[in-house]
């Protein structure tokens, strides 16, 4: 008996991980609380599901995940302990400021930053770190900031102009960055980038933010891959990656050196947010290390770059491709412009082109179709359980919803996918409606804490671009500014050369 024991061991050893795995998948699909929210089986069984659209196929799973609400309904169970809520009437249910949800950990590990204020899932830790630089980020501080803006703005113009005189087509998105990266960097850094000066418009170090989003997916789900990317030596990167590759390791390195300095800098300033943020009495010393300043370093350039400059590029576009509502915005500025004769350079003034109702409209239509978070929000209650419609979700459950949903709903915005101003240019319930559903910035505790800083960017630079260029699309197609990948952030195809115009 004892010898047929001892042959079986082998065989029985064996099946303990299949007898194991197996009753981990029986769990899932029929005794796990979320087992009656539809959706596809193998999504119920493992993340795998996920890592495959997401890691494989490259930035897919949000494509999918419609798919799936085609297939399933509203609500669609997508991982084993996650569900997505495509239902934009229910969206300031679950993001708002009261009913206090933590950002998923899981899902956020993709920035590997998850002390920063923007990659915390603790929602009072959160509230916290959020506090130390908030005030750099309210109404009062964004206006004091209208100069350098402004002064970033003529830069960008002075370089299409005498690009302009050269004959030769520009590469718009390029320059967006620039001038997005440049007000981020000079607010929130000790020292900006100075994007602006560089002759290309920076094509390299921007093809690097493709880099780091692509990274950060995989490591999302193999979370030391970004530890062990930056513990490598320059040369071992240099001779194994990319161009791209090496300038992302450069600016990682560079982020931390300069959060470095603020952190060991015995007389500190309170000039830029990352200085703000160690002076700051809302967060203990302990959150005021070099590691973790780095984090909020990268996680302010990353949330702050990209997001501004593809909706400056998304709205360009779209009013480049629409002759109609092109000459109306062109009106609408030159009788501002003329409104405000004697005043230098009129449309860099904020309280001006804010005003602006055709320009306003043309901006949140813009904003609507660039979704420059196309990312899942993924939020999650460890305290009580969610309902939604009959379903009861019990604590701890992932639930995330994608503010493209939102903005591509049929029913809030008919013909969804046009780029339409003039919808905007109604009132009453109608408005209420669109307004309600409409969230660039995401809502509550954790929408975006630089809105204010990226809409003065937005309508000075489109104010002062379309004012002052006449500019026709050069080899730019809809598909090389719109979304094939979902990195958090949208990208088009890799073939993509970005919006080019030539400038009249
Ligand atoms: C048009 C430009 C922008 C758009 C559309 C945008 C959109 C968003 C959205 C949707 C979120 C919520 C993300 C989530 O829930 O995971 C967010 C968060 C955030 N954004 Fe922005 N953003 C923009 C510009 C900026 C700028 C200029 C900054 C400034 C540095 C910034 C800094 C942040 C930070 C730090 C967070 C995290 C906030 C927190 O969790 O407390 N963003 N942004």
């Amino acid at each position: 008996m004892a010898f047929f024991t001892y042959m079986n061991l082998p065989i029985l050893l064996a099946l303990v991980p299949f007898t194991a795995f197996s009753s981990l998948v029986i769990y899932r699909l029929f005794f796990h609380p979320l087992s009656k929210v539809p959706g596809p089986k193998l999504a119920a069984i493992s993340r795998f599901y996920d890592f495959y659209y997401d890691c494989i196929q490259g930035g897919k799973f949000s494509f999918k995940i419609e798919e799936l609400h085609e297939l399933y309904g509203p609500i669609v169970r997508i991982g084993p302990n996650e569900v997505h809520i495509q239902d934009p009437d229910v969206f300031d249910e679950f993001y708002n400021v009261t009913t206090r949800l933590d950002k998923d950990p899981w899902y956020y590990a993709f920035i590997a930053s998850q002390d920063a204020g923007f990659g915390t899932s603790n929602v009072d830790l959160h509230r916290a770190r959020r506090k130390a630089m908030s005030r750099f980020f309210a109404s009062s501080a964004i206006s004091n900031l209208e100069s350098s803006s402004k002064e970033k703005v003529l830069k960008l113009c002075r370089r299409l102009q005498q690009m302009r005189q050269e004959g030769k087509p520009v590469n718009l998105s390029n320059a967006y960055r620039c001038l997005a990266g440049d007000s981020v960097t000079d607010y929130c850094l000790p020292k900006g980038f100075d994007l602006l000066d560089s002759v290309d418009f920076a094509d390299d170090y921007n093809k690097q933010a493709r880099i780091i989003s692509q990274i950060a997916v995989w490591h999302r789900h193999i979370p030391i891959i970004i530890p062990i990317f930056m513990r490598m030596p320059r040369w071992f990167i240099e001779k194994t990656s990319t161009e791209g590759g090496v300038m992302a390791f450069d600016f990682q390195t560079d982020l931390a050196r300069m959060a470095e300095t603020v952190v060991k800098t015995e007389k500190r300033s309170d000039r830029s947010v990352l200085d703000g943020i160690v002076n700051s009495d809302a967060i203990p010393e302990s959150d005021k290390t070099v590691e973790r300043i780095t984090q909020e370093a990268r996680t302010l350039v990353g949330a702050g770059t990209e997001t501004t400059g593809i909706s400056l590029e998304t709205i360009t576009f779209h009013v480049l491709s629409h002759p109609d509502v092109l000459r109306k915005l062109k009106e609408e500025l030159a009788k501002a412009a003329e409104g405000s004769k004697g005043v230098k350079d009129p449309l860099t003034k904020y309280s001006t082109v804010q005003r602006l109702s055709y320009l306003t409209a043309v901006m949140n239509e813009g904003l609507r179709l660039a979704n420059s978070v196309s990312g899942r929000l993924a939020r999650v209650n460890p305290r009580s359980a969610t309902t939604y419609k009959s379903y009861v979700l019990p604590p701890g459950t992932a639930i995330s919803m994608s503010i493209r949903d939102n903005h591509l709903s049929e029913s809030v915005f008919p013909d969804a996918l046009s780029f339409k101003p003039e919808r905007w240019l109604v009132t009453g319930d109608e408005l209420k409606h669109m307004e309600k559903c409409f969230v660039p910035f995401g809502r509550g505790g954790r929408s975006c804490i630089g809105k204010e800083l990226a809409l003065m960017n937005l309508y000075l630079t489109l104010a002062s671009f379309f004012h002052e260029f006449d500019a026709e699309l050069f080899e730019t197609r809809r598909q090389d500014i719109e979304i094939e990948h979902d990195f958090f952030s949208p990208f088009p195809s890799p073939d993509s050369k970005g919006l080019r115009i030539m400038l009249r």
